[in-house]
């Protein structure tokens, strides 16, 4: 199914219910074919699987707490006979805004967000499921951020409200999740649900996570030479399905979408923000406002005098991203599923299209940022931070990770691929959107 987005360089850029791999992982076939020693086996006791048969519906309440946002998923699976394995059955999906690190000075008012959400599980869920029914929240970048102090007082608040609830809390069931089990999360659930970690013929594909605050990359090595050329702690072995895979992946905190303007703005790990305006080519000349972000006020402005669009903003951003990231080689010829903020951005500009996603390269992004930078005055209805995201996703992907522009590629752009590659970015939408059907898929005809 995936070769259709197997034509090098091209990207399919769509939304991801990543966290539904943590979710898989209370399942009784995932508890039984995939390693118990694996990391994820702590996130639901093996307790959690249907006992009898007749009672073949249960559910698991997952909570994203990542630096933008809070999202529940609240997850229900059916097994139809003990023999085959669970199904996803349907999904209930919130989220709030801002994140809980927006509360790192009240600890108890970021609960009570999570508590909110919560609330929406106590009706979704039957009562006499609650007392089976895991809760879990696992916090990203955001927290990553915050000192341990402050992210400690959000996550003890948080448990506190678990606590209260009927649900089933497992030990360790609120905690900041390592940057580099996200990345693994979003890697299988995008090959799992493609159907490429079951069959023969694995062709998995790279996954690309742009969150607020901390940005992912993760990929199966095919080639030894990418193995030996990598840092070790940029290599995770586990086994699943009875294969180990062997994945490089890395999350680059403050390298998210949002930590990123600050960090372009020249106001990332600045002490005293207060009364001071930060500056930028990126940003419209005549404009000054206020930005929250981490429970902080910052000022910011274009660049009155000087100068501004994609040049000058290209530069900054340089500064930034040059350097700093590792650039595997092996990327340059494969395929990677890209989410979360390249995907928004994508969508905004109107390079892809919201319900099915699609496919891009990294060069549409960079003309895209030319042209939004280059004419600020006519997208200034959209965000004044348009032009600095589109150029630090370019920037990021070219410079930062090292993709290749494909210039020579556009031409090979034939109907099949393009088509083909968008119906396997739509079946993963329509799997967000709750309908795990592949038909359109398989039977793709162009
Ligand atoms: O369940 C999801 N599926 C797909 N994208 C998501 C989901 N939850 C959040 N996102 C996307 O993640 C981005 C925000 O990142 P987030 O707040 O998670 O920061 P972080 O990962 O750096 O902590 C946004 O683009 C948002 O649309
Ligand atoms: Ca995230």
């Amino acid at each position: 199914m995936l070769n259709c987005l197997r034509s090098p360089g091209k990207m399919a850029v769509s939304r991801l219910p990543f966290f539904l791999a943590l979710a898989f992982s209370s399942l009784s076939f995932v508890l039984s074919h995939w390693n118990r020693e694996m990391w994820f086996q702590d996130f639901f006791p093996p307790n959690m699987c249907p006992i009898n048969a007749k009672d073949n519906t249960f559910y698991g309440i997952m909570f994203d707490a990542g630096s933008t946002g809070t999202r529940i998923h609240i997850y229900t699976f059916v097994q139809k006979s003990p023999e085959n394995l669970p199904e996803l059955e349907g999904e209930i999906f919130e989220s709030v805004k801002p994140g809980l690190s927006a509360y790192a000075d009240q600890p108890e008012k970021g609960a009570e967000t999570v508590k909110r959400l919560l609330d929406m599980a106590i009706d979704a869920v039957p009562p006499h499921l609650w007392k089976k029914t895991p809760v879990v929240l696992k916090a990203t970048a955001g927290l990553r951020l915050l000192s341990e102090e402050k992210a400690q007082s959000l996550l003890l608040e948080v448990r506190e409200v678990f606590e209260e609830s009927p649900f089933l809390v497992p030990e360790d069931s609120v905690s900041i999740m390592d940057g580099s089990y996200e990345g693994i999360l979003a890697w299988i659930t995008v090959n799992f649900l493609t159907g490429q970690l079951s069959g023969q013929n694995q062709h998995t594909v790279g996954t690309l996570d742009l969150g607020g605050a901390s940005t992912q990359i993760t990929f199966l090595p095919r080639f030894e030479e990418t193995l030996k050329e990598t840092p070790g702690d940029f290599l995770t072995s586990f086994e699943m399905f009875n294969s180990t895979y062997k994945l490089y992946t890395h999350s680059y905190l403050g390298f998210g979408l949002k930590a990123a303007r600050l960090a372009i703005l020249g106001a990332l790990n600045v002490e005293a923000v207060d009364g001071q305006m930060f500056r930028s080519s990126c940003l419209p000349k005549q404009l000054e406002a206020e930005w929250h972000f981490g429970g902080v006020k910052y000022q910011y402005g274009g660049n009155k005098e000087g100068e501004t669009g994609f040049k000058p903003c290209y530069l900054e951003v340089l500064k930034v991203v040059k350097g700093k990231l590792h650039q595997p080689d092996e990327i340059r010829g494969s395929s990677f599923y890209a989410f979360s903020y390249y995907y928004d951005r994508a969508v905004d500009t109107n390079l892809i299209d919201y319900e099915k996603g699609g496919v891009l390269e990294v060069r549409d992004f960079e003309r895209k940022a030319e042209e939004v930078c280059d004419n600020m005055e006519k997208y200034n209805s959209s965000s004044p931070f348009l032009c600095m995201d589109l150029v630090y996703i370019t920037a990021l992907l070219k410079e930062g990770f090292g993709f290749r522009d494909n210039t020579l590629l556009q031409h090979s752009w034939t109907h099949e691929v393009v088509c083909a590659a968008l119906h396997c970015s739509e079946v993963i939408f329509n799997i967000y959107s709750k309908s795990l059907q592949c038909a359109q898929c398989r039977s793709c005809s162009c």
